[in-house]
């Protein structure tokens, strides 16, 4: 009883529920998160990662995410900095302490861009997000949006597309997702990314308009 009222009141203080945005690479997870935050700039806050990939032209150092060297990563997860950490396509990406908090301190939905295994991980802690995973009409179409994105090398591409068939797999396993969305059509796809976010969005305007 006791229990239930603290932790109630422990999540209302810790302010809105983050959003685990999850699904292969080139699902378009990154498009959909983008329109999300230009259309909600005061309800949403994107969670950045630290990475030791390359930067892609167009990206910005603290925006996308912090492009670090292994070394600096490696320090920043032994020191206890990070909630989740992973290792994908030959790169390694972690969300750490500091970028979550940075987004809940202003009161805002914190929205992660995570991989399987961070869902795997995340799942562990106190976090408690709603997990919506981004799924590919097929495997087909997210080979030809990845080709033509122009951001992979072909190992890098044949790398993401084996991930990305372990992650459709994932995406079926009963209980993990609260939502799977088809990113066929954008518009859809993004109608229902915002249906299923909509009760969020209105306690975070309500709560942010009366403070
Ligand atoms: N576990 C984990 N995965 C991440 C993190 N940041 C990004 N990712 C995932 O890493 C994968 C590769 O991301 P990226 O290199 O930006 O390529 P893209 O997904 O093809 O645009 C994607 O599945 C991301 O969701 C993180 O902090 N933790
Ligand atoms: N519904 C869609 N129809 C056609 N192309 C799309 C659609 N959604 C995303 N794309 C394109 O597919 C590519 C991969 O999308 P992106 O958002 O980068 O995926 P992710 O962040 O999941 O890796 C991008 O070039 C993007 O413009």
């Amino acid at each position: 009883m006791y229990m239930s009222y603290f932790s109630r009141l422990f999540s209302a203080m810790a302010g809105p529920r983050p959003v685990v945005l999850s699904g292969p690479s080139g699902a378009g997870k990154s498009t959909l998160l983008k329109k999300l935050m230009k259309e909600y700039d005061s309800v949403f806050g994107f969670s950045v990662s630290h990475t030791t990939r390359k930067p892609r032209p167009g990206e910005e150092n603290g925006k996308d995410y912090h492009y670090v060297t292994r070394e600096a990563m490696q320090a920043g997860i032994d020191k206890g900095d990070f909630i989740e950490s992973a290792e994908f396509s030959g790169n390694m990406y972690g969300t750490s302490k500091a970028a979550v908090q940075d987004v809940q301190a202003k009161n805002l939905i914190c929205i992660l861009d995570i991989d399987m295994q961070g869902v795997r991980n995340i799942k562990e802690t106190d976090l408690s997000p709603i997990y919506i995973s981004i799924q590919p009409p097929s495997m087909e179409v997210l080979e030809k949006r990845l080709r033509d994105r122009k951001t992979e090398s072909e190992e890098s591409l044949q790398k993401r597309l084996h991930a990305a068939k372990v992650d459709m797999e994932f995406s079926k396993e009963p209980g993990v997702f609260d939502v799977v969305i088809v990113n066929d059509n954008l518009d859809e796809a993004y109608g229902q990314l915002k249906h299923t976010l909509l009760e969020e969005i209105t306690k975070v305007k309500k709560i942010n308009m009366s403070s």
